[in-house]
């Protein structure tokens, strides 16, 4: 089977000589098609600089990274990969419907290229575009349709952009903490909702957070990583029934999951206070 996602031996250093940085060093991952991963790990342990390297954005100094069998460029230029940045990044000037629709008029000759790249795609082809305005209801954006992006709260800009990173029906999508600047309850209503359109599109998704209690709720596994160098240190599958809904948090399971994790980034903790 081909993976989603493939890192193998990867190192990333930034600058030179005794300024040099290791922001990642011999990380292997493997992500299969339609998995939810989450990275999590102390600030500075290379967690978005993964993410920017199966994104295209960054290339590797040693090892490889690949994404449906292609280099990143290659996935990037077939549409293969969807990103939300920690900010909306919403085009200021063009209404709700028409931010999530544009992406899907200017990717035409994507299906061109996934062609050419061949059989690596998960998607079903056949499926079609999908339907944008169901997708915005879906994400309780009905009634924001024809509003501007200075319209809206802070949530209903992320909810937009997921939802136009959604509609493009990425193969990858990699979130880079698309929930940290909002508060507690829209947080958790975007983990519904962001829940609900992977559980429709079974899009793989590669997800960074600080949170523990969201890295449990949302993911297939939890990838944890130590700085110092920038390293994986932990994969903890997360063997909880699904849908997840609220009634998770009242089971032992979900809090021992997140005990277990604490426990990881403890020790991630530790070992960058000895580095
Ligand atoms: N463009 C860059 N130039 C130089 N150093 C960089 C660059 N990008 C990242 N770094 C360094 O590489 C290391 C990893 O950074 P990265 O942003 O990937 O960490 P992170 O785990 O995502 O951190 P945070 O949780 O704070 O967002 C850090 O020490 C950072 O300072």
């Amino acid at each position: 089977m081909t993976q989603a996602v493939e890192l193998a031996s990867v190192r990333k250093v930034y600058g030179f000589g005794p300024s040099a940085m290791v922001a990642l060093n011999d990380v292997e991952l493997t992500i299969e098609p339609g998995r939810f991963v989450s990275l999590i790990g102390p600030s500075g342990c290379g967690k978005s600089t993964l993410l920017r390297l199966v994104a295209g954005l960054e290339s590797a100094d040693a090892g490889t990274v690949s994404v449906h069998g292609v280099t990143p460029e290659e996935a990037c230029a077939a549409k293969l990969i969807g990103l939300v940045p920690q900010s909306p990044a919403l085009l200021p000037w063009l209404s709700v419907l028409k931010n999530v629709t544009l992406p899907h008029k200017i990717n035409r000759g994507a299906a061109g290229r996934r062609e050419r790249i061949g059989a690596l795609s998960a998607r079903d082809e056949s499926r079609g575009a999908p339907d944008m305005l169901a997708l915005l209801d879906k994400a309780g954006l009905s009634e924001a349709v024809d509003k501007l992006p200075s319209q809206l709260s802070g949530g209903m800009q992320q909810r937009a952009a997921i939802v136009r990173a959604f509609g493009l029906q990425p193969d990858v999508l990699l979130m880079d903490e698309p929930f940290s600047a909002l508060d507690e309850f829209t947080r958790e209503s975007l983990q519904d909702q962001l829940l609900d359109l992977w559980d429709e599109l079974k899009t793989t998704v590669l997800f960074v957070t600080h949170s523990v209690s969201e890295a449990v709720r949302l993911s297939d596994s939890v990838v944890v990583m130590a700085p110092r160098p920038g390293r994986i240190v932990d994969w903890i599958d997360i063997d909880l029934p699904r849908p997840r809904n609220q009634r998770l948090f009242e089971d032992a399971r979900f809090h021992e999951y997140e005990d277990r994790i604490r426990d990881a980034l403890h020790s991630a903790w530790r070992s960058a206070d000895a580095a």
